[in-house]
């Protein structure tokens, strides 16, 4: 991954269907769901840099002792830092009381955040700002147990502002850049109108159903309530992952299967899909339902989990992966015209290694097919020398691009900055025959191209390289994400800005201010939902022409090795990852409402020179 696409957030949700007095003597701890949920954030951490958090309700205490906790960080390692705290407590316990871990009662007593509902959230801020204050778990507190309140997601709305509205609350200054904040109001706001209609028996389900409808965007989120009660819902697209486990001793839910595999070591099939629409109830005595929250729709779950966002440990998605980078052989082998004598074939470190696999599939069943047609043209004419030759030839791999500093910060002087960001990326010598050998290289995808063109390309082009072919196992994006990645802005993404290109080289600016006054038009009549304008924008391109536009884009003026780019094709990317179609970035076909009026703001944003979010 060359650009770094903002990550997403990461969920972790466990209860406890057990006295911690059974994980003593089972598992030999009573901080089994506390050492269980560290282990399944850490197994997350890919989802979320800004920060982490976690909420933990204990059930039965007396009344009058405290029983929700909430502790989050937004230190540079956060999970470390809460984890240390959390066990900290232990350790100063341990002090006065050495055997004190073996005392559940007492252990639950005293340490905040041994509650038998537990949840964990990593975060990569969409709204508001990359502080501790907007960090999840967001808590509410009330005397009344049932009206506590604790809430984390992977998720974000576009109509934030309208669901304060709704319940008729005036927002502060905090409240407004925070969908979480939104959401919390509205969830509690139905909590409280269900412990009014029915107290000591919360219709978890019944509230859920009130109050999720009104959410426009894409959402997995947890909850944890007071009474005991917990929850974990899914929008009804899809968007955003979920996955939960149920055993006699817990109940698991997560963003990414293979998290939840490796953190209780079970099998593929023991883990399922939290499916779209639906809610995951676990009623505070410990019965488990799930529940039709929102009717289902068309399924468009992020592609981007697949390509990029989820670890490619789990086994579903690592073989997509394959298929992606498989999947580009056919274009690739026309671009180099079957030479694979003089081709090179490496990855962009480092999650692009799974689809470089599969490219290097590709080309050797390429190979294979054409050794087997040699073969048999020969006949009987050929020798043991011939023959060991045909067999002998071999794909070209070589790790040629390696990821290398980070860039500090304390350069700030132009020039040096300009050459200091090139080393970002570094290459090794000695693998490409100068002037003779093309170079492939595949990265994840292409959003921005700024570390192409700054670091890659300019390094790539020391090793003197015939040709140089960048190859991204996504499409193009070329549309802002509003359901939870956060690329938000059109100036930002390289795809628009080949098409404005473009328009500039054919002499068509006119065009891009035609579909501003449309945009202008829509949003005085209240129809900015209506249609997607942007898609306007790339209409009179090819997506040849976008990229090969793109590769003169990324191209530092002083290199003139050629260089091409290959995008992977909306279709062979569904081939590829069949169950998550949802591809709004890539095609501008969104699946709420929101969406559109998303993309058209973008578009408005940039004509108006704004650099903020669409949302
Ligand atoms: N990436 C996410 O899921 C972000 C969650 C939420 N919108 C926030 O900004 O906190």
């Amino acid at each position: 991954m060359s650009d770094a696409i903002k990550h997403e957030c990461g969920l972790a949700f466990i209860r406890l269907r057990k006295p911690f007095s059974y994980y003593l003597q089972k598992y030999g701890t009573v901080l089994y769901g506390l050492n269980k949920l560290y282990l399944l954030m850490e197994k997350q951490h890919n989802r979320g840099q800004d920060g982490a958090g976690v909420a933990s309700v204990k059930l039965n205490i007396e009344p009058g002792h405290p029983f929700l906790h909430r502790i989050r960080s937004a230190n540079h390692q956060p999970i470390a830092d809460i984890f240390s705290k959390i066990m900290g407590e232990v350790k100063d316990l341990e002090q006065y009381q050495p055997d004190i871990t073996q005392h559940p009662g007492l252990m639950k007593g005293h340490i905040s955040h041994l509650g038998e509902l537990l949840l964990g959230h990593l975060r990569y801020g969409t709204q508001g700002k990359n502080l501790v204050e907007f960090c999840h778990p967001f808590i509410k507190r009330n005397t009344i147990p049932a009206r506590n309140l604790a809430l984390a997601g992977n998720f974000n709305l576009v109509n934030t502002d309208e669901l304060f509205d709704l319940i008729g609350i005036d927002p502060g200054d905090f409240q407004k850049q925070s969908d979480l904040a939104a959401m919390m109001e509205v969830i509690h706001h139905f909590l409280v109108r269900a412990d009014e209609a029915s107290p000591g028996s919360l219709d978890v389900a019944g509230l859920l159903k009130k109050a999720v409808p009104l959410f426009d965007g894409g959402f997995t989120v947890g909850g944890l309530i007071g009474n005991g009660d917990s929850f974990v819902f899914r929008d009804a697209h899809g968007i955003r992952p979920a996955y939960y486990y149920i055993s006699d001793d817990v109940v698991v839910a997560a963003s990414e299967r293979a998290a939840i595999r490796t953190v209780f070591n079970v099998g593929e099939n023991e883990v399922m899909e939290l499916m779209p629409g639906k809610g995951l109830i676990v009623k505070a005595g410990g019965e488990v339902t799930v529940e039709t929250i929102l009717e289902p729709k068309e399924r468009r779950a992020c592609s981007f989990e697949r390509i990029y966002f989820s670890r490619g440990s789990d086994e579903k998605i690592y073989r997509e992966r394959i298929a992606l980078g498989y999947n580009l052989s056919e274009q690739i082998l026309n671009a180099i015209n079957h030479d694979l004598k003089n081709s090179i074939f490496s990855f962009i470190p480092n999650t692009a290694e799974v689809a470089f696999y599969g490219l290097w599939k590709g080309m050797d069943d390429y190979l294979e097919r054409v050794k087997v047609q040699r073969i048999l043209s020969w006949g009987k004419d050929f020798s043991e020398e011939k023959l060991r030759e045909m067999l002998s030839r071999k794909i070209r791999v070589e790790k040629v691009a390696i990821k290398d500093v980070k860039m500090r910060t304390f350069i700030t002087e132009d020039t040096s900055r300009n050459e200091m960001v090139q080393h970002v990326y570094d290459i090794t010598y000695g693998t490409v025959r100068k002037d003779t050998d093309t170079l492939v290289v595949i990265d994840d995808s292409i959003v921005r191209g700024t570390t192409l063109k700054e670091s890659i390309i300019r390094m790539l082009a020391r090793l003197s390289p015939k040709k140089i072919i960048v190859v991204s196992s996504a499409p193009q994006i070329r549309y802002p994400d509003c359901y939870g990645i956060d690329m938000s802005k059109l100036g930002d993404f390289i795809a628009f800005r080949a098409a404005v290109e473009l328009m500039k080289d054919r002499g068509k600016e006119a065009c891009l201010q035609e579909l501003y006054d449309r945009c202008k038009e829509l949003a005085r009549t209240g129809q900015l939902h209506t249609e997607n304008v942007v898609q306007g924008v790339y209409k009179p391109f090819t997506s040849e022409e976008i990229a090969d536009k793109i590769a003169q884009l990324i191209t530092p003026p002083e290199i003139s090795t050629p260089v091409q780019v290959i995008f992977q094709t909306i279709e062979s990317l569904h081939r590829a990852c069949p169950t998550n179609t949802g591809d709004w970035y890539f095609t501008g076909n969104y699946p709420t409402p929101g969406g559109n009026k998303v993309v058209n703001k973008a578009f408005m944003n940039y004509m108006e020179g704004k650099n903020v979010r669409g949302y």
